[in-house]
């Protein structure tokens, strides 16, 4: 059983295809990487895979087909970590992260015994616990973003989409969440996440999905997909690569000139 099929799906935004005829599929057990240029369709890719924008074509979670599932039911199937990291209210920390169990709320009012281990865990592994009780509107950048991660992973869904979730966040954050994104794995939980940072794709990534002007234009292993012919085409960089002790290093060093 595949977690998310997408099959050719097409998302037309401001009187033209964004996305065009994008079918790919995530089993379980993967990091996949949404990697492609400022503007190449990354967040509207990810929106239509949750039913957030008006797309065509067919997206499957767990071989049902989204337009038939309740939100409740795409609640406990996908969880999304959106780009903006907007917190308009003075919640607590604590309580934004009660907020990713919404989906698996009784409507008898039950208690959710599951979700107070799985809000705890996700807490203690974003490293937030000191700042649970802070009104979450007062969080650094970096800090939101860890809070709203924490939530996403409260959820405990077996998909999470996430928009650039290692954005704002410092070098020992960014690669302490590549690793919490590693470890879903061994639960048979998977993770698409669109970014650029493409050092961090390469050596995190299980597979990488590079979309260019709408379209797929590789979906392979990292070291298939972030070659030099590839980023030429794709982003315009020359990068220089090595391969370091703890994994392939990769830097865009140049706009490539053409010739
Ligand atoms: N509501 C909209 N109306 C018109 N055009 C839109 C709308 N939303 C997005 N677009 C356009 O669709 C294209 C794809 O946008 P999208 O946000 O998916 O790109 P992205 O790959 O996530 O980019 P980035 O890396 O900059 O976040 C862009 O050219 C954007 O300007």
């Amino acid at each position: 059983m595949n977690l998310l099929e997408a099959k050719a799906v097409s998302v037309r935004l401001g009187g033209r295809n964004v996305v065009e005829n994008i079918s790919f599929s995530i089993a379980a057990g993967e990091f996949v990487g949404l990697i492609g240029p400022n503007g190449a369709g990354k967040s509207t890719l990810l929106k239509a895979c949750l039913g957030l924008n008006n797309a065509s074509g067919n997206i499957l979670l767990q071989d049902t087909p989204l337009a038939e599932m309740s939100a409740q039911a795409r609640g406990r199937a996908v969880s999304y970590l959106p780009q903006e990291h907007e917190i308009a209210w003075p919640v607590s920390v604590r309580h934004l992260v009660e907020l990713g169990r919404q989906p698996w709320l009784k409507a008898d009012g039950g208690r959710d015994f599951a979700g107070r281990h799985a809000i705890a865990r996700a807490i203690a592994r974003l490293g937030i616990t000191e700042l649970a009780e802070r009104p979450a509107n007062t969080l650094s950048g970096g800090e939101r973003a860890r809070v709203l991660i924490a939530r996403a992973l409260a959820q405990t869904t077996p998909l999470l989409l996430a928009d650039e979730p290692a954005a704002g966040l410092d070098p020992a954050h960014q690669i302490g969440l590549m690793k919490i994104f590693r470890s879903l794995l061994s639960d048979g939980h998977s993770v698409v996440s669109s970014m650029h940072d493409l050092s961090l794709a390469a050596r995190w990534c299980t597979r990488l999905i590079m979309i260019d002007k709408g379209h797929i234009v590789a979906d392979d292993r990292p070291e298939n997909v972030l070659t030099a012919d590839n980023l030429r085409a794709v982003y315009g960089v020359e990068a220089f690569f090595a391969e370091a002790k703890g994994g392939p290093v990769l830097l865009p060093l140049d706009l490539y000139s053409g010739v």
